[in-house]
């Protein structure tokens, strides 16, 4: 398996802050890759730098050998890259299929909303977007709700459709900001049961931010950890349970 991330030497500075401080790692193809770390470790920065939200000061992202530091995040959602975030971007008043589609937006040629005649390219692309939201509904279990605006759903449903937002894309890499936050343990079981659904049926290469450590150990094929923006630990699982710099930044953490 090929490697779809590479981040070498990532450096990114808030006056004295050190967001991250020189961090490399590469995540494989296909695989589910956690980041993890205490509060205000850097977790959310990395992600922004991936995306496109935060330029780093020095280092480098590459995305299948590209270097994505100097694109717009535009151009890396056209590449394959999509984000679900911590706190849920979605519109309240609209349904959740309508925030589904949304989601496709920046892979549409033909405008959002093609009006009332379907002719042409707009008609054809209509229907294969359709298509692709309306699996994206089945995949996350959404059916149900479907029509009911967004800010009316429980936050734990909001999180999936704020999931369901970014695999709207289609994206061979898929980053989720801590998907789980705030949900009840069937719920959680659910959101993990889809993860690995991204990973098992849609070969998708998933980055996971999670601070439940037991999701992170079951899940993960491979962990960063990050504390105070350095990074302490890069491995397996069973790597990062043994890891003595691990253990220490989560002392009293019974978890790991
Ligand atoms: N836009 C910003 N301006 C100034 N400081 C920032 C900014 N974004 C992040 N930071 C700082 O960078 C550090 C890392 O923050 P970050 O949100 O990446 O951590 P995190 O590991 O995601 O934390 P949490 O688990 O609490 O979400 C923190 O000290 C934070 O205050």
């Amino acid at each position: 398996m090929g490697k779809i991330l590479e981040i070498e030497g990532l450096h990114l500075q808030f006056g004295g802050v050190k967001a991250l401080d020189n961090v490399s790692y590469y995540i494989e193809e296909g695989e589910i890759f956690s980041l993890i770390g205490p509060n205000g470790a850097g977790k959310t920065s990395m992600l922004n730098c991936i995306s496109g939200l935060y330029q780093p000061t020095e280092g480098s992202i590459l995305f299948k050998g590209q270097e994505l530091t100097s694109l717009k995040p535009y151009k890396r959602t056209s590449l394959g890259i999509a984000r679900a975030f911590q706190n849920i971007a979605l519109f309240a008043h609209m349904s959740v299929l309508d925030n589904i589609k949304l989601g496709r937006h920046a892979l549409m040629d033909s405008g959002l909303f093609s009006g009332g005649l379907y002719v042409g390219k707009a008609s054809k692309e209509e229907i294969v977007h359709r298509e692709k939201v309306e699996e994206v509904i089945e995949f996350l279990e959404l059916q149900d709700i479907r029509n009911v605006p967004v800010g009316k759903l429980p936050y734990g449903l909001q999180k999936r459709v704020e999931v369901g937002r970014a695999l709207a894309l289609e994206p061979e890499l898929i980053l989720l900001d801590e998907p789980m936050a705030g949900m009840n343990s069937s719920e959680k079981d659910m959101m993990a049961r889809m993860i690995l659904d991204m990973h098992e049926l849609k070969g998708m290469t998933v980055v996971l931010i999670e601070h439940d450590l037991g999701v992170v150990m079951n899940l993960s094929h491979h962990i960063a950890v990050l504390d105070f923006g350095k990074q302490i630990g890069f491995g397996t699982p069973e790597e990062i349970q043994k890891n003595p710099a691990v253990i220490k930044a989560y002392i009293g953490e019974e978890a790991i």
